[in-house]
């Protein structure tokens, strides 16, 4: 059996599910969900509610998967690693906080076990890590979102999101000002920085655009091996628009690879 504990059953962690329950190898799953009740999968079927690390280790846990939000990994995450269980976090930006970055590196230490990032809502990163150790390197991500995906954002500034009929250009700067300034929104990001050259070096452009309806992320990359250029035009997950549906199948798709990597 594969035993997999998802933390937060929302967009990504119920497509999760969905995708690897109708394959062969034998799934168990447990949730990690906020507040009270059993979660059911969609068809029906109970899975095992997991609220500590005891119970975590009950179910003899084989593999974590986050995909919760920023807060729960600062508030669980650590406890599991420390306890040995390997984890996939999908709240990539949280990373960008240098204190729980080295909270998740030393739990993962302690438990002697590892933590690791999806590649999520983007894709280029076998090239960008492949390249980002040469010298001079150029990385520059653009987020490219509808007016929907920052209205408060929008609002805040004065800035009618249903009239905007030009883009907007919300913030240009450095991946670690952008994951600062809006750390939630920019998991792809600390993705494209914590895989590349780093979130000081990697330049981000966050860029409101009323022409696009998906969410689309751009990477450009310059070294002395050439120059890349990369374009993702996401379509949304069915339960949350402010998430690609990428995301879930690239975390299935690492799922997939640790249980072959077990097998073989
Ligand atoms: N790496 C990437 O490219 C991407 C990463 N993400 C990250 O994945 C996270 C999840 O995305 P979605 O599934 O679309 O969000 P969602 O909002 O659809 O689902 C999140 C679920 O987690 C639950 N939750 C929140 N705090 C919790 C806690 N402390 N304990 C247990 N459950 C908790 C919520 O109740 C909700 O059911 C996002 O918050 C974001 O940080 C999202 C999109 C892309
Ligand atoms: O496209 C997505 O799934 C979400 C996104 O932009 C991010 O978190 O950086």
């Amino acid at each position: 059996m594969r035993n997999v504990l998802v933390i937060g059953y929302g967009a990504i962690g119920k497509s999760l599910i969905a995708q690897l329950d109708q394959e062969e190898g034998g799934y168990r799953w447990a949730v990690w969900a906020r507040g009270n009740g059993s979660p059911r999968v969609d068809a029906g079927r109970p899975v095992t509610r997991v609220t500590s690390v005891t119970e975590a280790l009950a179910f003899e846990t084989d593999l974590v998967v986050e995909c919760a939000g920023h807060a729960a990994v600062a508030a669980i995450v650590p406890g599991l690693l420390a306890a040995g269980l390997p984890t996939l976090v999908c709240s990539v930006g949280v990373l960008a906080d240098t204190t729980i970055a080295d909270s998740l590196h030393e739990a993962a230490a302690r438990g002697k076990t590892w933590l690791r990032l999806p590649s999520g809502a983007v894709g280029g990163l076998d090239y960008l890590r492949a390249v980002a150790h040469l010298d001079e390197v150029g990385v520059r991500y653009v987020s490219r979102k509808p007016p929907s995906a920052w209205h408060d954002e929008l609002l805040a500034l004065n800035i009618d999101p249903d009239t905007l009929e030009e883009e907007h250009v919300l913030f240009d700067g450095s991946a670690d000002g952008a994951a600062r300034r809006y750390p939630k929104n920019l998991n792809v990001a600390a993705t494209v920085a914590l895989n590349g050259i780093g979130m000081t070096r990697t330049q981000v452009s966050v860029v409101v655009d009323p022409a696009v309806s998906a969410n689309t992320h751009e990477l450009y990359i310059e070294s002395s091996a050439g120059v890349a250029e990369f374009r993702f035009e996401n379509n949304p997950a069915p339960d949350n628009p402010k998430t690609s549906l990428l995301t879930s199948l690239s975390v299935a798709s690492e799922v997939r690879t640790f249980f072959q990597g077990r097998a073989s």
